[in-house]
């Protein structure tokens, strides 16, 4: 009998950097990099709390996990559970790109940030999507890494 996971995603706020489109299939693209390997189900909420709460902020947030200004972190995500559980922060003094050689990558940092949002931690694999520093790969041609894929498995 198939079961599924079922996770509500929101996202609440904006970059400057890119377009709503963008940021908009850069999040749904994170999300289903996990969804295509595992019974995990994501669904977009508008309104209310979500699982998943996804947000842009600087500085002081409010969450006790300050950003650091451009560079440095460029976001956060919360291990499941209630309340802040599962929501990412992006920290919008980097500049997000949707699709470009350099920079730091939406799509990228989304979903790394997604996978600790559904309860993985770090890898040693510098291959892997969970290593703890940004890698830019190229994403047209980026599939999720044997470590990552053996990671949410184990979980889900
Ligand atoms: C370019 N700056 C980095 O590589 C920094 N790494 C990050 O900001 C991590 C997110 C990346 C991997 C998307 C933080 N993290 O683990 C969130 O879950 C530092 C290594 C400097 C901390
Ligand atoms: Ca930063
Ligand atoms: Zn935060
Ligand atoms: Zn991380």
């Amino acid at each position: 009998m198939l079961r599924f996971f079922f996770f509500f995603a929101r996202i609440e706020n904006y970059t400057p950097d890119m377009s709503v489109a963008e940021v908009d299939d850069s999040i749904k693209r994170a999300l289903q990099l996990w969804a295509d390997v595992t019974p995990l189900r994501f669904t977009r909420l508008y309104r209310g709390t979500a699982d998943i709460m996804i947000s842009f902020g600087v500085g002081d947030h409010q969450d006790g996990y300050p950003f650091d200004g451009p560079n440095g972190l460029l976001a956060h995500a919360f291990p499941p559970f209630e309340g802040i559980g599962g929501d990412a922060h992006f920290d919008d003094d980097e500049k997000f790109f949707y699709r470009s050689p350099q920079g730091y990558n939406l799509f990228l940092v989304a979903a790394h940030e997604f996978g600790h949002s559904l309860g993985l931690e770090h890898s040693r694999d510098p291959g892997a999507l969970m290593y703890p520093t940004y890698i830019h790969r190229d994403v047209d041609t980026f599939v999720l890494p044997k470590d990552d894929v053996d990671g949410i498995q184990s979980l889900y």
